[in-house]
């Protein structure tokens, strides 16, 4: 049974720390720390007022020095009763909380620009409503981004989170256009679903008893005072008081069930592994708890307690922003280590070490290789978020590194829509004994949402356009997120949208963070009805009133339709999807049809739609491709040029400040470019099978459209080799990593490195440095001190 948690004793971070007045005398909160090496002398030295100058520019400002080092709706009434939010309160307070307010320049819209100008003179605006594109809007507020559109700065861009997106917009690296025929995800079994099918009952039983050993066993923690009289409110969560402030202000009255579950059981610092339908909350049921912990640390010495890691760079936007809006009453803080964002201006919100930072995993081990103020050794609680993404092959590397830095003795919380229960997966991630919340029964849809279905025959799939700008006139017209697989088709679509004068924004891997930031505030705001995304938007995004979600092709596997159509029917609300389907996307649509057959309440219909609407519109797409192409075209010049131009600006600032950039130490990078493409091909084949070698044969044959399925034997190989490299990964000493892949020069071993504030790591016979209090002992330290910080290495990437 868990202890119960009295209302003036909730266990703290660090209450077992030692905090010895050396750390107080080294670490006044302004003042970066003392570190070794040839970076703190780089960071010491005063920089000349003009590159200050530019710093402050947002990324806009390519020949900035900066970026050539860096290279790198209410519809309340919707609600449903039984969800247990208390509707009637929330709704004054949830219309003004919304993660996603939080700036960005609506309105710079090449596409439509291009489209506005060429209509001016070449085609007749159809009879459809002209969009209000303008350029003005409103300033970013306080994001500013790198220069992702620089091909030198993104083939050197280690930092960068593009895994997230390429990986599930398949294989192809961003910004190289020309690849993007290669980018075709072929409609073939997900592992996941192939493990499922196949599994024999004998494994199964395998899986149960080492699930069983794995877990902890969940406990119902004993109810407060508070909660035995009936109330179920924050209150009874023996929460503070500054916490539930910060849930006054946002509007959360009633705990949801999964923060019901999770927050007592986080807050006695136990791991958890927790799954709950799309948009149920999971953000506040890992962050509550973390902030509630966090007003208890010993607040004399600056430490980066808590690490919350995303797969893409806008859900770590968005998760900062509501832990901001929950702590807005307490004196936590908070920092950033996001891809794509200036990594300069990031960077000195580190050496303040803030309590959580809320970071991408590239971008984190860019800063804890190069930052030397970066101090992840005293680190106690690490989430991951989107937790069955984050423990996909695409990123391994970047989890084993990051896990094999940070102290082993940690409270770890994995959350996900779609979580996996595989103890394979994680023991990866080197759980103690988690204890595992499962709110609703695997692959659930949201209790509002009805699934539609539009089914296009065999010989109607070259018409998937004309049933789309059908069913986006006439039915799904406004506040819709289309899915695409392929960010070219998405682009095209957009063109397409914006020649037929429909408001619409696009959202892939191939813009720049600005632009994608820009692009969700757009659709936010309401300036485009339609948001036309890949899947880099499928998980996580929580934009209020998304009304309707259609799948222009079926995603990859279900847990991806299930996060896809997740972006709509979000707390207690209701929502629809509308999935176009032909024959190859059959097997996911099965899925869905069956698992929704499965689930009570849950809706299913389909749709039909007159073929010849379908046609009508097919036709008017047709003959808008000479159009489309021109502005292609002109889009292509208009790169080729701000490209040229960036780099005579480029040019002329390494004359300028050419001792600047010299007497800057040299990043280390975690991954080449080609390191990256491997990996990225890993991810890919994880997903669609192996490209290569026997099984390769197997995946041409199938993207051939021959054969489409895969025999139990390449099924097995499949599970089993990832299985081998998983284990091997993680069991491997440093030094054999190093000799194994790694970027040449990453030390092998600690290289004098020194712990944080000069403080030991572990006291004497006592419990590890940072083991939060309630933590269940006896959790093996692979590493003496809970953790060194890696000394900062010598290889170099590229010669100047
Ligand atoms: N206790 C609560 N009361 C009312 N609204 C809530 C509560 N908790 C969360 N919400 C709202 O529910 C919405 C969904 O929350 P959140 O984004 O955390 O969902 P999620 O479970 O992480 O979804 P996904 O699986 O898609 O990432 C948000 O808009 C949030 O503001």
């Amino acid at each position: 049974m868990a202890p119960m948690i009295e209302d003036d004793f909730v266990p703290t971070l660090s209450d077992a720390d030692d905090v010895s007045d050396e750390e107080i005398e080294v670490e006044a909160p302004s003042v970066p720390p003392p570190t070794n090496g040839a970076k703190r002398k780089r960071e010491d030295k005063k920089k000349p007022t003009a590159v200050k100058k530019q710093k402050q520019k947002k990324a806009t400002d390519d020949g900035a020095p900066d970026e050539l080092q860096d290279g790198n709706e209410d519809k309340d009434s919707d609600m449903l009763s039984d969800f247990e939010f208390d509707n009637t309160e929330r709704a004054a307070a949830l219309g003004d909380f919304d993660g996603w307010a939080m700036g960005g320049t609506a309105g710079v819209d090449e596409v439509m620009r291009i489209v506005e100008r060429r209509q001016g003179k070449a085609i007749a605006a159809p009879d459809a409503p002209v969009s209000d594109a303008s350029d003005d809007g409103v300033e970013a507020d306080g994001i500013s981004f790198e220069d992702g559109d620089s091909e030198e700065v993104a083939s050197d861009d280690a930092d960068d989170d593009e895994e997230a997106s390429d990986d599930e917009e398949g294989s192809q690296v961003a910004g190289e256009d020309e690849d993007e025929d290669e980018d075709v995800a072929v409609s073939v079994p997900h592992p996941d679903d192939l493990a499922a099918d196949s599994a024999s009952d004998g494994e199964d039983a395998a899986e149960m008893a080492r699930q069983k050993a794995f877990f902890a066993p969940e406990e119902d923690s004993k109810p407060t005072p508070a909660q035995a009289n009936g109330d179920t409110s924050f209150a009874s969560m023996s929460l503070s008081r500054p916490i539930l402030k910060g849930l006054s202000e946002v509007g959360f009255t009633t705990p949801t069930p999964i923060q019901r579950k999770a927050i007592p059981v986080a807050l006695e610092g136990k791991d958890i592994v927790g799954g709950a339908v799309t948009g149920s909350g999971k953000t506040a049921a890992f962050m509550l708890p973390i902030l509630e912990r966090l007003l208890y640390r010993p607040k004399r010495v600056a430490t980066i307690r808590v690490a919350i890691l995303m797969p893409t760079r806008e859900l770590a936007l968005q998760c900062l922003t509501v832990a901001k809006k929950l702590a807005a009453y307490t004196d936590i803080t908070f920092g950033r280590a996001i891809g794509g964002l200036n990594s300069r201006e990031q960077e000195r919100e580190l050496k303040l070490r803030p309590d959580i930072v809320v970071a991408t995993p590239g971008r984190f081990i860019d800063f804890m290789r190069n930052s030397a103020s970066f101090q992840v050794d005293k680190l106690e609680i690490l989430v991951l978020d989107e937790a069955d993404r984050m423990l996909e092959a695409g990123f391994s590397d970047e989890l084993n590194e990051i896990l094999e830095t940070i102290p082993k003795s940690r409270q770890t919380m994995l959350f996900s829509a779609t979580m996996t229960s595989r103890v394979d997966d994680l023991v990866r991630v080197g759980m103690q004994r988690p204890v595992r919340l499962m709110v609703d029964a695997q692959r659930t849809s949201a209790e509002g949402l009805v699934q539609e279905f539009v089914r296009l025959r065999p010989g109607r799939e070259s018409r998937r356009l004309g049933y789309l700008m059908h069913l986006c006139t006439e039915i799904h017209r406004d506040r819709v997120i289309i899915f695409f697989r392929q960010k070219k088709e998405a682009h095209r679509v957009r063109i397409i949208f914006a020649l037929c004068g429909l408001k619409a924004a696009e959202l892939h891997g191939s813009m720049s963070q600005e632009q994608r930031i820009n692009a969700i505030e757009s659709f936010r705001s309401g300036r485009a009805a339609f948001l036309l995304a890949t899947d880099l938007a499928s998980r996580g995004l929580d934009i209020k009133g998304i009304e309707t979600v259609i799948n222009y092709e079926a995603p990859q596997s279900h847990e991806i339709y299930l996060h896809r159509v997740g972006r709509t029917a979000r707390a207690g609300r209701q929502g629809i999807s509308c999935t176009l389907a032909a024959e190859p996307d059959r097997k996911v649509v099965k899925a869905a049809v069956k698992a929704a057959k499965a689930q009570k309440g849950a809706e299913v219909r389909q749709r039909t739609v007159d073929p010849t609407d379908a046609d009508r519109w097919q036709t008017r797409c047709d003959d808008l491709e000479d159009e489309v192409e021109a502005v292609l075209r002109e889009e292509k010049e208009e790169k080729v040029m701000a490209a040229t131009e960036r780099d005579i600006t480029r040019a002329e600032n390494v004359v300028k400040y050419e001792d600047e950039i010299k007497s800057r130490p040299r990043k280390t990078w975690f991954e080449s470019e080609k390191d990256k493409v491997a990996a990225k091909q890993r991810g890919a084949e994880v997903l669609n099978g192996p490209a290569g070698g026997e099984d390769g044969e197997g995946a041409r044959k199938r993207k051939g459209g021959g054969g489409g399925k895969m025999s139990n034997k390449e099924k097995k190989k499949l599970l089993d080799r990832d299985e081998r490299v998983a284990g091997k990964e993680w069991k491997k000493g440093k030094a054999e990593r190093g000799m194994s892949g790694k970027p040449a020069g990453k030390p092998a071993g600690k290289a004098g490195g020194k712990p944080s504030g000069g403080k030991p790591g572990g006291k004497p016979g006592g419990k590890p440095s940072g083991q939060p209090v309630g933590k269940p002992s006896g959790r093996p330290v692979g590493r003496s001190g809970g953790g060194e910080k890696k000394s900062r290495s010598p290889g170099r990437k590229g010669g100047k």
